[in-house]
């Protein structure tokens, strides 16, 4: 089987599985998320809709019936003769505490006083509101007057005691006031709102251009998302008050409340491409987001694991015979001295004529006195000393922040040990000795390195005669007289 073939059998559908997989699933959850990001902005987005209603009007209007009730005002409405002075410096602080216009329109005097002193004579020609809204039924009407500039006016209807009609208190708001807040909202939740009156009459929007100016007053009609609805959907009678149309490529949700306490409309509308578009941008961004992480996450595993299964094998492995630490894990130990920055001996420990004693003895025999000759060297070290077996008949001791001269000294105390040791085999005695070399690194990086100059302490210990310890120094000064012979 070809490399590509083995490599496209399996890893290759093993990553394709998980790209699968992770995609689906960023897919998943970045749909629940969209989802509940899509229900945020419209639970968002209908809080400042109750805020613009409570806000802007229900709160003038409440105030102004709290006025109309009851204030002073009301009792000097019921005089024969209206002091004039003293209900437009009422007024006047009224205005200051509340910042919108007060006005009384008195049915006595037949002259409408405003807080800012000055005053209108009722007149029918002219006042065709006054009129229209003493014969209306409801006691609190809301209507557009332009005075100066346009206002909403809040107009509450008052009674004496007997239920003589004394006339209106009420108050306006500038329309340009209403503007700033409404654009606000209009910029931070992109939607339009727009308030009707029982004409049809356009009162308040967030679209200036359906706002009232020095033209006149605009009606619902005139309105491109109105004019689309059906004409049940129009007049009202629809039982779902969610409306969906499409203006100009457009889609636009409808959403119609009604405010019975003025008997007006209030329409919300919404647009849906805006809001896709959103949610598409939520969608791919999170579905991005969670690949990017699930895929980190896969290559950091890719590198992590075999890193960790390394150094978990090298941390844990031991030789099946003696049980001592291997080459691996005495690397791995030889490591973690270095980190700790500890200078460190070595020995190297090999028994002699160990061969003999398989030959003579068995193999088994021979296993059984590895284990002991291991434990008989450890009863001669410390606990932070690491005993390792490097192979066959050779074991490797590492003595931490050991120096030269007290690694030789524990080397020798090893030695003495394994000579004196009675190695028994069916009841019979043997004796055997170990020779041992000894090495001091203050600074080696790597295991092979002061193992390989500690065994060559081992062979000249070996060569001259077994039984013995030999240092790092021994060799070098072996290797003088050596050369001093040849230069001899
Ligand atoms: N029983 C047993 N013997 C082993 C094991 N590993 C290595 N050996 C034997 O150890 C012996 C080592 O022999 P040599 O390398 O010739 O060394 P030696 O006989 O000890 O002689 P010197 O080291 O020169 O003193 C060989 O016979 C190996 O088979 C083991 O796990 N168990």
């Amino acid at each position: 089987m070809r490399f590509w073939q083995k490599y496209l059998n399996s890893k290759f559908y093993f990553m394709l599985i998980f790209v699968m997989f992770a995609v689906a699933l960023s897919a998943i959850i970045s749909l629940s998320k969209s989802v509940e990001n899509q229900s945020l902005l419209e639970i968002r987005s209908l809080t400042p809709a109750f805020d613009i209603v409570s806000e802007e009007i229900l709160k003038p209007l409440f105030i102004a019936e709290t006025v109309a009730r009851a204030s002073a005002l009301k009792l000097h409405m019921n005089d024969n003769v209206i002091d004039e002075e003293k209900i437009t410096n009422m007024l006047a602080e009224m205005s200051e505490e509340f910042a919108m216009d007060f006005f009384v329109a008195s049915e006595t005097s037949r002259t409408q006083y405003y807080s800012d002193g000055s005053s209108l004579p009722l007149n029918a020609a002219k006042v065709e509101w006054y009129f229209r809204a003493k014969n209306a039924s409801q006691n609190i009407v809301a209507a557009l007057g332009n005075r100066k500039d346009v206002h909403i006016y809040f107009d509450i209807k008052i009674y004496n005691k007997q239920g003589d009609f004394l006339g209106f208190i009420g108050v306006g708001k500038r329309l340009n006031s209403f503007i700033t807040s409404f654009e606000k909202i209009k910029d931070k939740y992109d939607y339009d709102f727009v308030f009707v009156d029982h004409n049809d009459d356009i009162v308040l929007s967030s679209d200036q251009s359906l706002l009232a100016d020095g033209k006149g007053i605009k009606k619902l009609q005139q309105v491109p998302w109105f004019k689309a609805l059906t004409s049940v959907q129009q007049s009202g009678q629809e039982p779902n008050d969610n409306v969906l149309v499409s203006v100009a490529g457009n889609d636009l949700l409808i959403s119609k409340a009604d405010l019975k306490v003025l008997n007006w409309k209030f329409f919300l509308v919404n647009s849906l491409n805006v809001r896709q578009n959103e949610t598409t941008k939520v969608f791919i961004l999170q579905t991005l987001y969670i690949a990017f992480v699930l895929l980190l996450g896969l290559l950091i595993a890719r590198i992590a694991i075999p890193y960790i299964q390394a150094e978990f094998a090298s941390k844990h492995q031991n030789d099946p015979l003696t049980q001592l630490p291997n080459r691996a894990h005495l690397a791995w130990r030889f490591k973690q001295i270095v980190k700790e920055k500890q200078h460190v001996s070595a020995i190297i420990a090999d028994i002699d004529f160990f061969k003999t004693i398989n030959d003579t003895h068995g193999h088994a025999v021979g296993d059984l006195i590895l284990c002991e000759f291991a434990k008989v060297i450890k009863s001669q070290l410390r606990d932070v000393d690491v005993m390792g077996r490097w192979g066959g008949e050779e074991f490797v001791i590492l003595l931490p922040s050991t120096d030269f001269q007290m690694a030789y000294e524990v080397a020798e105390r090893a030695r003495v040990a394994i000579s004196r040791h009675n190695f028994m085999s069916d009841d019979k005695v043997l004796n055997m000795t170990a020779s041992f070399g000894v090495a001091f690194r203050a600074n080696a990086y790597k295991l092979e390195d002061i193992v390989k100059h500690a065994d060559e302490a081992l062979y000249q210990a070996k060569r001259e005669g077994r039984n013995t310890v030999r240092t790092t120094e021994d060799v070098v000064v072996n290797k003088l007289a050596s050369f001093k012979k040849l230069r001899l």
